[in-house]
């Protein structure tokens, strides 16, 4: 039988357990979290200082860095033990990611850079140029722009880009990283209300880190990293 615990965790989108991350391997500090969970559909909102860990926790949640001990559990998947493979086919299929660095292929248009997204989730393609086209139309990007490189666009538009990809597969986990930092007042809260639309009608759990406090008021938790972090059994950073 399930015990009351088994229950709790099931419902977990994340799972965070006694994580230590050295950027190398004789590195005195580390970065050390020793229990973070989220339920699933929770939104938070993830702030601190600069160089405080917010990326290389976000890093750790997408699976580009591995804990060197603990563990991550997505889903109720132990992530951090599958392979790099297994990995990156649970990110495609689960996970929409945005960057500070957008990771768009330049030469590739922006409906092909989108398009790879739900291809490497094994997306039905039918459907996939039409919500691209919502996506854009609700960031305020023309529909002309599909067509257009990626490598051509002005950083704000690169950026929306982005997160149109992030969300094309609506994902059950969403990990983004000032997205908004390259967006004017008006192009910022449509983002934000189209993102919140898209997480509460996905139910997706959503990771948002940024400096900008005005946007804290979008979600029901907000932590510092500061709190997360602890110093024992490892020296901090
Ligand atoms: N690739 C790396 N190699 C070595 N150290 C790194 C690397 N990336 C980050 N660090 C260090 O890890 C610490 C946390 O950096 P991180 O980028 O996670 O902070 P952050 O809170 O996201 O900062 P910011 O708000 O400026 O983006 C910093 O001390 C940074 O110098």
């Amino acid at each position: 039988m399930k015990s009351a615990a088994d229950a709790i965790n099931a419902n977990l989108a994340i799972n965070i357990d006694r994580v230590v991350h050295r950027y190398e391997a004789r590195e005195q500090s580390a970065f050390f979290i020793e229990q973070w969970q989220l339920a699933s559909a929770e939104r938070v909102f993830l702030h601190g200082e600069s160089g405080s860990g917010k990326t290389t926790l976000l890093n750790l949640l997408a699976g580009v860095l591995t804990p060197e001990s603990g563990s991550i559990e997505l889903l109720g998947q132990a992530f951090s033990s599958l392979t790099a493979r297994q990995r990156d086919k649970f990110r495609a299929q689960h996970i929409g990611v945005v960057f500070q660095q957008f990771n768009l292929i330049p030469y590739l248009s922006v409906l092909k850079n989108i398009q790879l997204a739900a291809y490497f989730a094994n997306e039905k393609q039918g459907n996939v140029q039409a919500f691209a086209e919502q996506l854009l139309d609700k960031l305020q990007l023309p529909k002309t722009i599909l067509k257009q490189a990626a490598g051509t666009l002005s950083v704000g538009q690169q950026q929306r880009v982005a997160i149109a990809r992030a969300l094309i597969n609506r994902p059950e986990l969403l990990f983004v990283d000032e997205p908004t930092s390259a967006l004017d007042a008006s192009a910022r809260d449509a983002f934000m209300e189209l993102l919140i639309e898209i997480c509460d009608a996905s139910s997706t759990t959503l990771v948002f880190v940024s400096h900008d406090l005005y946007l804290r008021r979008f979600f029901e938790t907000f932590v510092d990293i500061k709190s997360l972090r602890s110093s024992e059994g490892v020296t901090e950073c």
